[in-house]
């Protein structure tokens, strides 16, 4: 069998050896197992390099590859899949949780929560999980009369922690404690687990894991999940003005024809989500569906490796169908019995949040009618190697009943890497 001949690069590439599985979901992937070694010619851009393997070439995540003949002990990061140091690195400063604390939807839904169950909250025991500069633990303290909160935190804030905590006369009920929720000791189990774990596109940052460790360990039975559930919402949308800034531009800059660059643009902008989308409600060409929904509960650690959702949506207007937008919701239940749930809704129709929202675009736009059905499914693969990041698979068919035909466009898969 003639396979291709590549063409020798002026730098020779590198040999790159694979951490993991990897199954591509387009023809210009390439699939490779762990262990396989493959040669690298272009690391087109950060996330995805252009590689051979047994003469057959393609694009590869460059995340899944470590260069051959480096140790182990070489790369660090590898010996740091949760990557802690940079992440509890960035919530030792103030800017994360200064965003945190600006965002009043988040902030004021979860002082809701206490108010509305402070009756109930008395002489139960709390853990705030991640309590950052200890807002919610601070909330317990001053709008109810829990017997302890247990404010846990694992970065360098921990310090400022104590002493906001102190200067605010919370001391005798807020106890900080230093470290992962999952590893340090309690004196005792919790009644309510409450926290604020929620990342891009719901699970990015997989801060999620922490919680349903430490609801396995440290929450008595009969106890409170808060948030008690999550769902991650997505809906078909247009994005022109993204769809021209990235894209549209390139038809005619200064006059000129850059249309050659075009499919280099789409390999860069719109092979990962844009997390930082805020959609306006007209944008949205159906309602919205809730495609994955976590009990608190009963969600196991092993069911966040990979998760799928069916998605079935009807198109309300017509409009040009650029990509889908995800966002997502949390509920926190009463503590009494038919008491009124409290919602935290980070989609377009509520009040902004620092999450915003997460917009996810197709290789390229289509046009869509009144009545046509776009239909499929997600999946939301957690990364093998990095084990803060995940990959949305989105795969959908429209059928479409336009100028009386049965148009059904299968589309290619849309891999997303966050
Ligand atoms: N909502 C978003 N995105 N971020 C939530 C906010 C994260 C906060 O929780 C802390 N945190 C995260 N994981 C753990 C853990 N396993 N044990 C103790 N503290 C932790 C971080 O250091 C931040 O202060």
């Amino acid at each position: 069998m003639q396979t291709e001949k590549v063409e020798e690069e002026e730098d020779a590439p590198e040999e790159y050896v694979a951490l993991c599985d990897f199954t591509a979901s387009g023809s210009e992937q390439l699939s490779f197992i762990t262990g396989d070694k493959l040669l690298v010619h272009n690391k087109s851009s950060a996330d995805w390099w252009w590689a051979e393997l047994q003469g057959v070439i393609g694009y590869v995540p460059a995340s899944y590859l470590r260069l051959d003949g480096a140790e182990e002990g070489d790369d660090t990061s590898l010996e740091d899949p949760w990557q802690d140091d940079e992440y509890f690195g960035s919530y030792g400063t103030l800017r994360l949780h200064l965003e945190m604390l600006s965002d009043r939807s988040r902030t004021e839904t979860y002082r809701q929560v206490i108010v509305s169950n402070s009756a109930s909250l008395r002489d139960k025991v709390v853990m705030d999980l991640g309590c950052g500069t200890g807002i919610i633990s601070m909330f317990c303290a001053q709008l109810a009369k829990p017997s302890m909160v247990y404010a846990v935190e694992a970065s360098s804030m921990v310090e400022h922690t104590r002493q906001l905590v102190k200067q605010n006369g919370c001391e005798e009920v807020v106890t900080v404690l230093q470290g992962r929720a999952e590893e340090l000791e309690l004196p005792e189990q919790v009644d309510i687990l409450v926290s604020e774990w929620m990342g891009n596109c719901l699970l990015f940052e997989f801060m999620v894991e922490s919680v349903l460790l430490a609801r396995d360990r440290w929450l008595r039975d009969g106890g409170v999940m808060w948030p008690s559930s999550a769902a991650l919402a997505l809906v078909p949308c247009q994005a022109d003005n993204y769809y021209t800034e990235k894209m549209a531009f390139w038809e005619r800059p200064y006059g000129l024809d850059f249309t050659p660059l075009q499919p280099l643009a789409q390999q860069e902008f719109f092979t990962k989500p844009k997390f930082s989308h805020l959609i306006d409600p007209e944008d949205c060409l159906s309602a919205p569906c809730d495609v994955i929904c976590l009990n608190m509960y009963t969600v196991q650690v092993r069911d966040l490796e990979e998760m799928k959702g069916e998605f079935q949506f009807c198109v309300e207007k017509p409009g040009i169908f650029h990509g889908f937008t995800a966002w997502f919701t949390v509920q926190f239940e009463s503590l009494e019995m038919g008491g009124a749930t409290v919602e935290l809704n980070t989609g377009p129709n509520s009040d902004p949040t620092h999450w915003k929202q997460t917009l996810f675009m197709l290789d390229r736009p289509i046009q869509v009618y009144t009545g046509d059905s776009i239909h499929g499914n997600i999946v939301l693969r957690r990364n093998p190697v990095w084990r803060r990041h995940m990959t949305v698979m989105l795969h959908w068919n429209i059928n479409s009943n336009t100028d009386d035909c049965q148009a059904n466009i299968s589309l290619n898969i849309h891999i997303h890497k966050c």
